[in-house]
């Protein structure tokens, strides 16, 4: 099977001279969802901004379902690869929902029909379809958020990648997205530092820290390893218990 992320030997030192990555292996197959956890300052975004080609590998390689992430195929595989900002109000410009839902499609070439078709899937699946002709700016920001998740959903990605996508929603509303992400089925890419959502969401973690990936597996078992875990400066919210 053509995994839908292969990444080989990635390394890479921002302009400054900071080695923020050492060589990173990762394959994940289609329809996987992987947590990346790790501590301030780990890696976990320089990571992520590779995927999509927003930085350039310094030495390794990375595709996406078969296609090289290079400048030549920068088109397709942001088509490919769809991410959705900590900060939805990164991804959101246009007048009204709706609109900004086309955005995405409509710049990859989809008119007509489709594209009315493509906006009102990717809205239905996150809740919003109601709020198609409000504008932005007049929604709350766990409903920008889902919004934001539809921007990327109606350019169908092969890997959607999520920033910290609980955070500052209130408990309800963080809630609600967990169950618009469980009901999608996609390879998912989410960074996080809310470790219960990590469990909820992804059967599989990587722990990156110091650039490296220093764990991989099963969500369940790593963050039940709490030597692990305090090596790497992570911690469970006092009281949480790993279900049985
Ligand atoms: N534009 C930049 N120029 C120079 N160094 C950078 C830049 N962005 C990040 N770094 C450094 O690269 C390393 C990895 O940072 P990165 O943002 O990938 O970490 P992170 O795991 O996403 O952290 P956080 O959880 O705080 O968001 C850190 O040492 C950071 O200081």
């Amino acid at each position: 099977m053509t995994p839908a992320l292969q990444v080989e030997g990635l390394a890479y030192a921002y302009p400054d001279g900071t080695q923020a990555l050492f060589g990173v292996d990762l394959r994940v197959d289609p329809g996987e969802r992987v947590a990346v956890l790790g501590p301030n300052g780990a890696g976990k975004t320089t990571l992520v901004m590779h995927l999509n080609g927003v930085l350039q590998a310094g030495a390794g390689s990375i595709s996406v379902a078969g296609l090289p992430v290079s400048k030549a195929n920068l088109k397709e595989i942001r088509r490919r690869v769809g991410v959705v900002f900590q900060d939805p109000d990164d991804q959101l410009f246009m007048p009204t929902v709706g609109e900004d839902v086309a955005f995405g499609p409509a710049n990859f070439g989809v008119t007509g029909a489709a594209l009315e078709s493509a906006v009102a899937s990717a809205l239905n699946a996150v809740g919003m379809a109601h709020l198609t002709d409000k504008s932005p700016l007049h929604l709350s920001f766990g409903q920008r958020r889902r919004v934001a998740v539809a921007t990327v959903l109606a350019c169908d990605p092969e890997i959607m990648v999520l920033d910290e996508p609980s955070a500052n929603l209130e408990p309800i509303a963080r809630r609600e997205l967990a169950e618009v992400l469980l009901s999608l089925d996609r390879t998912m890419l989410m960074v996080t530092h809310d470790l219960p959502y990590a469990l909820q969401l992804c059967p599989r973690s990587i722990l990156i820290d110091g650039g490296v990936i220093v764990a991989d597996g099963p969500t369940e078992k790593i963050l039940a390893d709490t030597d692990l875990l305090a090596q790497h400066r992570l911690e469970l919210p006092y009281g949480f218990q790993i279900p049985a």
